[in-house]
């Protein structure tokens, strides 16, 4: 039985590039192919597609008989041994513990295992076993990747380029170690390279060109028919035919080969019996699965600090950060009224201000004012005229600044004394006593300055009354502003902590999820590890495990810091708070999940996270109402997973809201519709193509 059948295989990238145009290929059994050709013609691709990793565009390709496409790869895993070009390999991983990763993955006898490990590294001069793969030269990265894909004792070995950059010494051990292999243990290899002297020592080489084989025989035979001594010359001189003078290609089908035992591969039966062997969710290989992800986790200290002080560091800067009121704020001030300010310092430490008591009335009100705009309030910066508060304020001196008109006392005195009496009522308004403008580029501090002169204003006022012997209370409005719920003491940090929480629960579920995920698709291990026979329904069941320990730990850090640092009373219950919370991680990590199968790019992967975290932190309502969306806004904004989970979350902690409230059970239900559709997706994306 021949080992690989290729017949009439075609691929195009796109419709200018023909990467194989009906190529044909056999490989006998217990034989060396070498397969080469110029860069770019399209070697790997055809091995890629031997593996079902790529789909022909037509042809066939079969595995010992069996027709191999991505939908169906091969059905033998566990007989195929793959070198990829890329070493494809856990960096953080030692020699050790990759092998055992291999070994554990193709679910080979521990005692195998070992002996094997310990064959293949004397050969392959691995010595310090106990090396991180990171820690490696190029050369023993190769090594250990080529000791991967032979650890399991495979019976079909497929090597794209597995000696490029190894001295020549290593590289005549590698082919005696092949030679050998095929003549004792019927091992078949299919093998790329471009050290064209070595295929010499293969039993058929193929030469590619234009996305056919060109020849396709044993290289004594290719010597003999093109009159050349060596397989250099023969490349050389098969690269400068032109393409009709390419049928020069007896098959390498009619070698004789010299097997000694063809039986094991040969006998459908026994094939079966190895299909039948690999099992699924088998223990040692979840564990393998498993030890992988923690072992690269715990050698990179970065992303576990990360992983830790993220939260950590988001939620102490929001509490630094928000929340506070804001301090030093400059405010310019033209006083027209006394315009020299020492008048008004030495004024208010002498007498306060000069009340005539029989009739009420004051001088220089306005330093009285101005004694009232404290500096925690806003640092006063006075200025001889508008022009030069303008340009201070222009020049970014200032948040803005405030006239005070030259008839200030005046006309307090009119409105304390004769209000009653004003009769033009214009010229009263028109007075212009206080003249504010503030810079509104900043609408937050404007906002505070703006309630703080009027509140300063108010103080004024009530004791202007208040020293006319009036009662104080006529300044007020006749209306008071009760709090349903809220808590003076924690209200600015309460009001935005909710959508903080949300954000970065959901932003850590992403994040690892990416991490981890998009880290071993663009590596090349997940390829490798799918290859081996593992389903993607046990590498996602390990997945999830893992991205569940960080969930509940990031969960438990969160409550922690909860406690620690805000010291708000939870009013509702704890245990629905830290559900919601879960949810939220696990829903992150699934839309991670969903991120990271789509894409191999770590930048869109890195974007995409970051699109989620900016979109639904400013939409999600927890940092400025979701009432001043446009109303198709809303609409978006309701389903977004961290707008009704802010809600529910702000309304458990200080309503103390029950599930019975519909924000409360609609951020449980909207998480897990996010979880269910995310997972999925992912899942069915996952079976239609298992291949990073
Ligand atoms: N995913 C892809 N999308 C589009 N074009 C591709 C893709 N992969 C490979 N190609 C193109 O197909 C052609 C064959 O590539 P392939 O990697 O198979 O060549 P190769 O013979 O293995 O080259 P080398 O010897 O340099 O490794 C090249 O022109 C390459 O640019």
């Amino acid at each position: 039985m021949n080992c690989i059948e290729v017949r009439g295989a075609r691929k195009d990238y796109d419709s200018k590039n023909h990467v194989l145009s009906g190529l044909n290929l056999t490989i006998q059994t217990g034989s060396i192919y070498s397969l080469i050709g110029a860069s770019g013609c399209g070697k790997t691709t055809l091995l890629t597609c031997i593996l079902g990793m790529n789909q022909l565009d037509d042809g066939t390709i079969k595995i010992l008989g069996h027709e191999v496409s991505v939908d169906k790869p091969s059905k033998f895993p566990q007989l195929i041994g793959y070198m990829p070009q890329q070493t494809s390999l856990v960096p953080e991983l030692t020699v050790n513990e990759t092998l055992s990763y291999f070994g554990n993955i193709y679910q080979m006898n521990q005692v195998l295992l070992k002996q094997q490990a310990k064959f293949i590294c004397d050969l392959l001069e691995l010595n310090d076993v106990n090396k991180q793969v990171n820690q490696l030269s190029g050369g023993e990265k190769r090594r250990v990747s080529f000791a991967a894909a032979l650890i399991h004792n495979p019976k079909i070995v497929i090597l794209d380029e597995p000696t490029v950059g190894l001295d020549s010494i290593l590289r005549e051990k590698i082919w005696t170690f092949l030679i050998d292999s095929t003549k004792s243990s019927n091992m078949s290899v299919i093998i790329t390279t471009h050290y064209i002297a070595e295929a010499e020592k293969s039993n058929c080489c193929g030469l590619m060109k234009n996305g056919k084989l060109i020849i396709e025989d044993s290289p004594q035979n290719i010597f003999k028919s093109l009159g050349v001594s060596n397989l250099e010359e023969a490349f050389y001189r098969l690269c400068l035919l032109k393409n009709e003078d390419a049928d020069l290609q007896p098959s390498c089908s009619s070698i004789k080969m010299q097997q000694i035992d063809q039986i094991p591969l040969a006998d459908d039966e026994k094939l079966k019996n190895f299909v039948n062997t690999r099992k699924s969710f088998y223990g040692p290989t979840l564990k393998a699965l498993f030890r992988k992800e923690m072992q690269r986790i715990r050698r990179q200290p970065g992303e576990i600090t990360f992983t830790i002080l993220l939260p950590v560091v988001q939620v102490i800067c929001f509490v630094f950060g928000m929340g506070g009121n804001p301090m030093g704020l400059r405010l310019g001030i033209v006083n027209y009224e006394v315009t020299d300010q020492t008048i008004c310092s030495e004024y208010l430490h002498s007498t306060n201000y000069e009340l005539n008591s029989t009739s009420c009335s004051f001088q220089r009100l306005s330093c009285y004012f101005l004694n009232e705009i404290q500096d925690e309030s806003a640092i006063k910066v006075y200025y001889d005229s508008l022009e030069e508060a303008y340009r201070g304020a222009k020049a970014g001196k200032t948040f803005g600044f405030l006239t005070i008109s030259s008839n200030f006392t005046g006309v307090i005195n009119e409105r304390k004394n004769d209000w009653q009496y004003i009769t033009e009522y214009e010229n009263f308004t028109d007075a212009n006593l206080i003249q504010i403008h503030l810079d509104e580029s900043d609408y937050t501090i404007s906002l505070f300055l703006h309630i703080r002169l009027i509140k300063a204003f108010e103080r004024f006022n009530k004791k202007v009354l208040r020293d006319c012997d009036l009662n104080d209370k006529l300044e007020d409005i006749p209306m008071e502003i009760n709090t349903l719920y809220r808590r003076l003491e924690d209200d600015n940090i309460a009001t935005g902590m909710p959508a903080l929480f949300s954000q970065v629960l959901l932003l850590c579920g992403i994040l690892f999820s990416i991490s981890s995920i998009s880290q071993s698709r663009i590596e090349g291990i997940w390829n490798r590890t799918i290859l081996a026979g593992v389903t993607t329904s046990e590498i996602l069941a390990v997945q999830l495990f893992i991205q569940l320990i960080n969930d509940i730990f990031q969960v438990v850090v969160f409550k922690l810091l909860f406690k620690v640092l805000f010291d708000i009373k939870i009013e509702g219950n704890d245990l629905l708070l830290g559900v919601i919370y879960l949810l939220l991680c696990i829903a992150g990590s699934c839309i991670g999940l969903f991120v990271s199968l789509h894409t191999n790019n770590f930048a869109v992967v890195n974007s995409a996270g970051t699109l989620v975290f900016f979109t639904c932190g400013g939409l999600c309502g927890g940092f400025w109402p979701i009432e001043g969306q446009p109303q198709f806004m809303r609409y978006i904004s309701a389903i977004l997973p961290t707008t009704i989970p802010t809600a529910g979350i702000r309304n458990i902690i200080i309503k103390g809201f029950t599930i019975t409230h519909y924000t409360v059970y609609g951020a449980i239900l909207l998480l897990f519709g996010y979880i269910i559709i995310f997972l999925a997706v992912s899942i069915l994306s996952l079976r239609k193509r298992k291949f990073a």
